[in-house]
């Protein structure tokens, strides 16, 4: 996780500070995912590349105030909890609506399939396609799969 952002970052910002959003649904994994790239970031990048992340609640009620946040976001980093199977819908309509946002344009978008340790976990392949991430075009994006053993949990 921390190799993937940090490229993106230095792909993306050529070491300019960048503003990256962490959203996803309550459960997702967002804090979780946050404090492990933290730690990564106080390591690996804050020597050479600024930002600043936030990591936005998911519960319903919480998530209107996502687009308080979109301004000067480069990129998107979406959370799913890739058991939650019940859920997947909701989270696609909130993908779609929240991209659609002015401010997030030209922002990127990360995927990240969290919980792949757990069983019943669905694949890169069928997050992807409940995502119906094929369907932006004009996006930058990927999808990522959670590489966390199961002795972390
Ligand atoms: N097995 C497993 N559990 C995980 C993983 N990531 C997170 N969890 C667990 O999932 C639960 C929710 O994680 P959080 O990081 O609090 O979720 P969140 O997205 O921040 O939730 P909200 O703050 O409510 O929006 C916690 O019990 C975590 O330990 C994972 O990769 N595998
Ligand atoms: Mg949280």
């Amino acid at each position: 996780m921390g190799i993937i952002l940090a490229k993106l970052w230095r792909k993306l910002t050529n070491k300019e500070e960048v503003k990256i959003v962490l959203v996803g649904l309550d459960n997702a994994g967002k804090t979780t995912v946050l404090y492990k790239l933290l730690l990564n970031e106080v390591v690996v990048t804050t020597p050479t590349i600024g930002s600043n992340v936030e990591d936005l609640g998911g519960q319903d009620s919480l998530r209107t105030t996502w687009k308080t946040y979109y301004i000067k976001t480069k990129a998107v980093i979406m959370v799913i909890d890739s058991t939650d199977r019940d859920r997947l819908h909701i989270s696609r309509a909130e993908l779609h609506t929240m991209m659609e946002d002015e401010n997030l344009k030209n922002a990127v978008l990360l995927v990240f399939a969290n919980k792949q340790d757990m069983k019943g976990a669905l694949t890169a392949a069928q997050i992807s396609e409940a995502l119906n991430l094929t369907s932006m075009r004009d996006r930058q994006w990927h999808i990522q799969v959670s590489i966390r053993n199961h002795q972390t949990f």
